[in-house]
């Protein structure tokens, strides 16, 4: 095990967007085929990522109709500038709230409730809304996040067992570490792809982690390891929990935390 950083992050800034009145749309004038809408949600999901990402943010898919990324120090305008992107290339617009909490589950909770108060999802009168909660584009400190994967998944289950196994086996686990770190940590985690799991968290020690990895062993019988990382951007701290998952798969340790002594080159 590394050493214990400790580090403290007073606010967390998350943004949920959700696509405008998208039910109606799948099935107007009448039921659009699905591999379109694979491929339009798969395209939306892009850009979000590639949006975010040109300010040092991190996206999920979550359930593509509503995706949600961590946008701190990202402004009001910056978010228009993405609706307005979406309105320009796509045949469906995006509204989005905004959201900023002391915990992740705050500010996806606080997120979600000004998007709400501006309508619902399915009201064609609710168009490219911004609502926003809490001081947006101002949350300075130190943000964690948690990279988990499974050990050895490809010769444990990859190449071994049925695919259709395998990815019930991880999504058992996602929903596991997920429904955890929520209860015990007001953590927001989301599958990212392959076998891989990422938690947005507040500033925890070790024993939370282990005991997070404990708990889907125990629920799921899976083995995950976690590197965690620490920044002053999702990346920066994203990036800094990849060199720590890193260190985890070259030394068999479980967990392993990276924090502001990494310097980020890339
Ligand atoms: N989204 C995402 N996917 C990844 C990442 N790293 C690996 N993957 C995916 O996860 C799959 C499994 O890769 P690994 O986790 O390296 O394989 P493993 O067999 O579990 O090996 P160990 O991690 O060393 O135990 C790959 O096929 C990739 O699709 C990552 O950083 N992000």
């Amino acid at each position: 095990m590394n050493i214990t950083v400790t580090s403290t992050r007073e606010s967390i800034q998350i943004s949920l967007v959700q696509l405008d009145n998208y039910g109606p749309w799948t099935v107007t004038p009448s039921p659009r085929r699905e591999t379109d809408l694979q491929a339009l949600q798969a395209r939306l999901y892009a850009a979000l990522a590639e949006f975010v990402s040109t300010h040092d943010g991190y996206a999920f898919f979550d359930r593509f109709d509503n995706m949600i990324a961590v946008t701190d120090g990202m402004t009001v305008a910056d978010h228009k500038r993405f609706q307005e992107q979406v309105r320009n290339q796509y045949p469906v617009t995006v509204s989005i709230g905004i959201g900023v909490g002391e915990t992740p589950t705050n500010a996806l909770g606080a997120a979600s409730q000004a998007l709400q108060a501006e309508g619902s999802a399915q009201d064609a009168e609710r168009t490219e809304r911004l609502a926003t909660a809490g001081s947006v584009g101002d949350t300075p400190g130190l943000l964690t996040i948690a990279h988990f994967d499974v050990v050895d998944v490809t010769s444990e289950f990859t190449d071994r067992k049925d695919a259709g196994e395998t990815s019930l086996t991880i999504q058992r686990a996602t929903v596991s570490l997920a429904s955890y770190l929520r209860e015990e940590y007001d953590g927001v985690t989301r599958f990212v792809g392959g076998d891989n799991i990422i938690a947005l968290c507040p500033s925890l020690d070790l024993e939370a982690f282990e005991a997070a990895r404990e708990h889907v062993q125990a629920t799921t019988g899976i083995d995950l390891q976690v590197g965690i990382g620490e920044g002053e951007t999702p990346h920066e701290a994203g990036y800094r929990a990849k060199l720590a998952l890193e260190e985890c798969r070259e030394t068999g340790q479980r967990i392993d935390r990276v924090g502001l002594r990494a310097t980020i080159d890339r």
